[in-house]
């Protein structure tokens, strides 16, 4: 944990923490009340519950053991992929390896298969997103999986999305957690009730995906002097659906509470950063699924996680850059998850 490593200020992370208890009604107090103590509570403790929600993220984290067997500590699928993307899954789908996951699967469009496949002989790629059969093709593999990532590298050809939104309703027909991220964030704008209450998904909008969410589902323009609101209300006019706006500092929200990770990163921003982030994060959520809210002392598993996510895509941003600069690059930053996983999380 960077400042117990000692590099102090030279790392900026900022969690602003838990507001409400988990007694809070459905919709929670009036969203200026919850705002309001958020910002007087994080003037006083930013510090400290930086510090606290990291602890969280480390409790959730299952300890390596002899008398695990593969599978375990995760199955993770990536549904994205098609001929024009092909690094957002592999991304998404190698970082979930190297975070900790056991089995990793993209499911993609046939062109992409071959092209994934040869990036790596770790992810199992099954060429079946374009198929006829798409939908049932992925369901069955469903019951091995702990999570699915949706989006990265997908595209926007409707019959694509048409499938996806299948996979997406029978994955919550068997309650599998789900992170949202990049096109599949554009299917959730054209169709939100897809993930309308779904308590278990994740939505990982960037600055434009934020915008286009927002618009369709609140009718109107974001206000760009009070993100923190708009994630909030997002989130909440979502039913309490988990919302991370990635940017200069990431914005995490439940409709109840309302966190910050500020983690120091770079000013390198390469394309598929949030790709890593959202690959990582589908591990992160099962485990802190699995641990349930008792290791996270009351607060959302899911928000845990995503703070996990956040924290660590920064942080392998940030040792990327002292190392190659400039020229960092996505993999630059994946070559980094272990060792960032190790300084943030195994203290
Ligand atoms: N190597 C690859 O295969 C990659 C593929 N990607 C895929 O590319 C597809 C499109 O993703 P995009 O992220 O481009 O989505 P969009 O097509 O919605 O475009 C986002 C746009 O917003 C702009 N933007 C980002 N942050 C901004 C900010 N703070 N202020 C103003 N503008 C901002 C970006 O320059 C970009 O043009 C997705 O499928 C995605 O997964 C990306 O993940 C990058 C890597
Ligand atoms: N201005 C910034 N300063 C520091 N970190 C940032 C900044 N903007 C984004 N990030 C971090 O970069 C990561 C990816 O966010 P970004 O907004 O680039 O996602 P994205 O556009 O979806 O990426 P991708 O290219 O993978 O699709 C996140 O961890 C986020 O915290
Ligand atoms: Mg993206």
């Amino acid at each position: 944990m960077v400042t117990r490593a000692g590099a102090g200020a030279a790392v900026a992370a900022t969690a602003v923490v838990a507001l409400l208890s988990a007694a809070l009604a459905l919709y929670g107090p009036p969203l200026d009340s919850v705002l309001e103590r958020t910002f007087s509570l994080r003037k006083v403790h930013s510090v400290k519950d930086m510090e606290n929600t990291l602890q969280l993220v480390r409790n959730i984290i299952p300890p390596l053991s002899s008398t695990t067997h593969k599978g375990q500590d995760g199955r993770i699928g990536v549904v994205g992929g098609c001929q024009e993307y092909t690094g957002a899954p592999y991304f998404a789908a190698i970082s979930a390896l190297k975070v900790g996951a056991d089995l990793s699967h993209v499911f993609c469009a046939s062109a992409a298969a071959p092209v994934i496949k040869a990036y790596s002989p770790e992810l199992i790629v099954h060429p079946v997103l374009d198929s006829p059969n798409a939908v049932h093709e992925v369901e069955k593999w469903l019951p091995r999986l702990h999570a699915l990532v949706v989006g990265p590298g997908l595209g926007r050809d409707d019959a694509l999305l048409r499938n996806v939104q299948g996979i997406l309703e029978a994955s919550k027909a068997r309650d599998i957690p789900v992170v949202i991220d990049a096109d599949g964030l554009w299917l959730v704008a054209q169709q939100p009730a897809l993930i309308q209450g779904y308590q278990k998904a994740v939505l990982t909008p960037n600055h434009m995906e934020f915008s286009r969410l927002y618009d369709a589902v609140l009718r109107g323009p974001v206000d760009s002097d009070d993100r923190h609101g708009s994630v909030l209300r997002l989130s909440r006019a979502l039913g309490n659906v988990t919302v991370v706006q990635k940017g200069e500092r990431d914005i995490l929200s439940n409709g109840q509470q309302v966190l910050v990770c500020s983690q120091e990163g770079s000013s390198r921003r390469c394309g598929g950063q949030g790709d890593l982030l959202s690959g990582s994060l589908g591990v992160l959520v099962h485990w802190a699924l699995l641990a349930g809210p008792e290791k996270t002392n009351g607060s959302s598993p899911l928000l845990v996680a995503a703070f996990g996510a956040c924290s660590l895509t920064r942080q392998c941003n940030h040792q990327a850059f002292q190392k190659h600069g400039r020229s960092t690059t996505t993999s630059d930053m994946i070559a980094e998850v272990g060792a960032a996983f190790s300084k943030l999380f195994e203290t």
